[in-house]
């Protein structure tokens, strides 16, 4: 199996060191390229043994994938490099935010298989919750599916539901880690010093991360075990109740997904 990866930024290490970390691919399995950045990407090649290079005939030789793993604005550079080299074998897998499928064909001018996958960084530790949908031509579904889940859980979905699950999941993580930034900001304010209040949000993190994955419970049961009646954990969550929260989290998951057509709008 070749896999060549058109851009080795954060999302596609986060892939690539998932499915290697996972020994579903071997490293010199996997080929990457970048625009200009080649320190970067040595990097990968001194530390893991993955392949690198500039010569897109050498990348796309026989290539089963090519992830296409570039901002989406910069997806016209990357199409003039792998258009004249595309083998029909060949299956295009990209993980650009609201790119269609329609454009991606056209700007490749090819009838090869496509796929869109959205997942998130959290493949690093194998943990990507990602959706997928395909082009209508897209065999060996079940390959992708596995090589997919070398770094976390997929579900399959429409291409339009694609605009929400970027929302929720793509960009999911970044909401959480911000949450978690303010929250270490706001026990700053309670008294704590920067370390002290990085250090308990920190560990707060990690065990109510373990809680979620060890135990049964829905969130509402494990939040309600904290609540005591008329208790501290009550009247911090009736505050947060009314500073909106429910109303905050909806209004930053619509303009995510909003963001997501829009871009999806600026290549029509
Ligand atoms: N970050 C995330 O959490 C997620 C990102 N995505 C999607 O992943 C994509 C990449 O995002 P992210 O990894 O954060 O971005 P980065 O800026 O970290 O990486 C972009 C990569 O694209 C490369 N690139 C740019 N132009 C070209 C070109 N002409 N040929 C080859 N490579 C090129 C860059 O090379 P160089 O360094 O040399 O400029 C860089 O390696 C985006 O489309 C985004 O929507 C999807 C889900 C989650
Ligand atoms: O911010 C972005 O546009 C990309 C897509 C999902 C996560 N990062």
């Amino acid at each position: 199996m070749k896999i060549v990866f058109y851009g080795a930024g954060n999302m596609a290490s986060a892939i690539f060191i998932g499915m290697i970390e996972n020994n579903v691919v071997k490293p010199d399995q996997i080929y990457l390229t970048s625009r200009s950045q080649q320190e970067k990407i040595m990097f990968f090649k001194e530390n893991l043994g993955v392949n690198v290079s500039y010569d897109d005939a050498e990348l796309l030789d026989g290539a089963d994938y090519v992830i296409l793993a570039s901002k989406p604005q910069s997806f016209p550079d990357v199409a003039k490099r792998i258009r004249p080299h595309l083998e029909e074998k060949t299956k295009i897998v990209s993980v650009m935010a609201g790119t269609q499928i329609k454009t991606i064909r056209r700007e490749l001018k090819t009838e090869n298989p496509i796929a869109r996958l959205m997942p998130n960084t959290n493949a690093m530790v194998q943990h990507s919750v990602s959706g997928i949908s395909y082009s209508e031509n897209f065999p060996d579904k079940d390959e992708l599916v596995e090589l997919m889940e070398s770094f976390g859980t997929t579900v399959v979905v429409e291409e339009d539901v694609m605009h929400n699950i970027t929302a929720a999941t793509g960009s999911g993580s970044a909401f959480l880690y911000y949450i978690y930034e303010k929250y270490a900001e706001s026990l700053m304010e309670l008294g704590f010093d920067e370390e002290e209040a990085l250090f308990l949000t920190r560990n707060l993190v990690i065990g109510a991360g373990k809680m979620v994955e060890d135990s049964e419970l829905p969130f509402s049961q494990l939040r309600k075990n904290i609540t005591s009646k008329h208790g501290t954990t009550e009247a911090g969550l009736n505050a947060l109740d009314g500073e909106g929260i429910k109303e905050i989290l909806t209004a930053t998951l619509n303009a995510a997904a909003n963001r997501s057509e829009e871009l999806s709008q600026d290549d029509e």
